[in-house]
């Protein structure tokens, strides 16, 4: 068996190196090739098909051993190594998913540079195995970058295990549904200063609503009052947060799994340019680690009332002579930085989608004013306490959640036991379990017109009775987001406030015509609309008074 394993491993690796030299030359530049380059392609055709027949006999042979005989799920064939990549819509991986699941069901198995990944388009099946097998499906992929890049401390990329189950006690004391009601107050106060930043510059409401979903999480971690405009702090956390969405994408990680070497060549090398990011990362990691955790420790010295806030919480219960093999000075560190990580950006993307949604459907925003003005009036700005008498803006906030998730396959997950699941076999360990969040959301089964930005869906109608919310938005099972209520309540905040507050209106360029938005998005770990341009106007002349309270 160790035989066969070394073999497979060994031509593997051939496989990889006929792969990408020659097969690339010959799809890439045929016309630029020469009769003697014509023979060397043909001959390691020759040669990679041998070898490929043997390596898949060799799999069959100890796949065969190793799953007793019992298929894997259903799902498209690939070729040899490269499997299922060509034919998969790379910047919108979920599209193709639900074509695919079209034809096999909502369980697919699919191959993708030498990688095993099974994807779950289906929500019960999701709930079976996420949730009520989640002994063995709360692991996450080994990915080389955490290390590399520094960011080993972040929760959401760790394995399954006792350091991870550390982690998330931490986020339950200081995040879970009762705790995060006593943040209410950050939240409302920050969504007033976003409305504050649109009346000075309307323009620049991107960065009005970064700075909201920021300084609510700098807030609530660290009690830290980031400044409306260029606070250190946040710039830095903010320059994490891009380099871990574009360098540091499980994709790029795939790649350097397969191809080791890209880690070690020296930054001054051509082609060094990879472990130059990754030196940067990790220089910026330590910053923003520390940096906010030392403004939190020095005003628990200095200041006469100190801020109640996720991490003097996590200082005050400590307990030395629990903490057995941990620093916990560094772990408590780690889950802090990796509230950022995980809240600042998701946040800001839900609200711009909530935008967007606006502007489309100005009927939504219409009947969802109306409501905010029926039962808050314009003498006061609304607060959590008018939430349970909004069901239309609840309506809006799961319909935003819903219409265009901003991580439509999830964190991929992880197996940690081979399991069997209604006659398929599921491998252990290196494959990677893709949940489709996009294909769960957009079940026409499920959903009516499931394109659609429709909050009416969720109540009675005439002859429609009304369809439950996607009630997975933050995942599934052990591994569920930890930040769940206190994201909830911050883009409630944020919808329900700029509502009462302003019409979200199309732009009109310097002719007077209206600058049409359309529905696109900028792609990758998380998803944003494109960068588009529209309006605010002032619903009523006593906003600014309001405002200034
Ligand atoms: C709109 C806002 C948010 C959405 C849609 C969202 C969604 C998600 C999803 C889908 C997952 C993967 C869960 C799974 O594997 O099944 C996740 C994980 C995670 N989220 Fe969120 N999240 C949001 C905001 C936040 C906030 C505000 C925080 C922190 C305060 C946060 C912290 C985390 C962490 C730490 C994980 C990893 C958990 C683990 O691996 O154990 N998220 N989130």
């Amino acid at each position: 068996m160790v035989w066969s394993a070394f073999q497979v491993s060994v031509l593997d690796r051939f496989w990889d190196w006929l792969g990408t030299d020659h097969i690339i030359a010959l799809f890439s530049r045929p016309w630029c090739l020469e009769t003697s380059d014509t023979w060397r392609i043909a001959e390691n055709l020759y040669i990679y098909a041998c070898i490929s027949l043997h390596t898949l006999a060799l799999r069959y042979c100890h796949g065969h051993v190793r799953r007793g005989g019992l298929p894997l799920p259903p799902g498209p064939y690939g070729i040899p190594w490269v499997g299922n990549v060509i034919g998969l819509d790379v910047s919108q991986p979920w599209l193709t998913y639900t074509k695919w699941g079209k034809f096999y069901g909502g369980l697919i198995y699919s191959k993708m540079l030498g990688q095993d990944v099974i994807v779950i388009n289906d929500e019960q099946i999701t709930i079976e195995l996420l949730e009520r097998r989640s002994t063995v499906y709360s692991g996450r992929p080994v990915l080389v970058t955490n290390e590399l890049f520094g960011i080993d401390f972040n929760t959401g990329l760790m394995q399954y295990g006792l350091h991870w189950r550390l982690h998330r006690k931490m986020f339950h004391a200081g995040l879970r549904a009762e705790v995060a009601e006593g943040y209410r107050p950050i939240q409302i106060d920050k969504a007033r200063q976003f409305l504050r930043g649109l009346l000075k510059s309307p323009e620049h409401f991107e960065e009005h609503m970064k700075t909201m979903s920021a300084s609510i999480i700098m807030a609530i971690t660290y009690g830290y009052d980031a400044k409306p405009e260029d606070d250190p702090l946040v710039k830095k956390a903010e320059d994490m947060v891009k380099m871990f969405l574009t360098e540091i994408t499980p994709e790029r990680a795939a790649l350097i799994g397969a191809i080791p070497f890209l880690a070690y060549i020296p930054s001054w090398f051509p082609g060094g340019r990879y472990r130059q990011r990754a030196m940067e990362c990790k220089e910026l990691a330590k910053k923003v680690l520390t940096e906010p955790y030392e403004f939190v420790k020095q005003h628990r010295v200095s200041a006469s009332t100190v801020q109640k806030s996720m991490v003097s919480d996590l200082l005050d219960a400590r307990n030395p002579s629990k903490e057995g093999q941990y620093d916990m000075e560094k772990e408590i560190m780690g889950v802090a930085t990796t509230v950022f990580l995980g809240g600042a950006e998701t946040t800001y993307t839900t609200l711009y989608i909530f935008i967007l949604a606006m502007l489309l459907y100005p009927e939504v925003q219409h009947k969802a004013q109306e409501e905010i003005d029926r039962v808050v009036g314009c003498e006061r700005l609304p607060d959590f306490k008018d939430r349970p008498n909004l069901p239309y803006i609840e309506g809006v906030l799961r319909e935003t959640f819903r219409w265009h998730h901003t991580s439509p396959m999830s964190l991929p997950r992880a197996t940690t036991e081979s399991d069997v699941y209604k006659g398929y076999y599921i491998p252990k360990g290196e494959i990677r379990i893709l949940t489709s969040i996009r294909a769960m959301t957009r079940d026409p089964t499920r959903f009516a017109s499931p394109e659609r930005f429709m909050p009416e869906r969720y109540f009675d109608s005439p002859g429609h009775p009304a369809e439950k919310p996607f009630s997975h938005p933050f995942g599934f099972g052990r591994r569920v987001c930890p930040g769940r209520y206190v994201a909830d309540a911050s883009i409630w905040a944020g919808i329900v406030s700029l509502l009462a507050t302003y019409r979200i209106v199309h732009a009109k360029d310097e002719s007077g015509k209206v600058v049409e938005v359309k529905e696109e998005f900028d792609t990758g770990l998380s998803v944003c609309p494109k960068s588009f341009r529209c309006r605010f106007e002032k619903r009523w002349d006593g906003v600014e008074g309001l405002l200034s309270d």
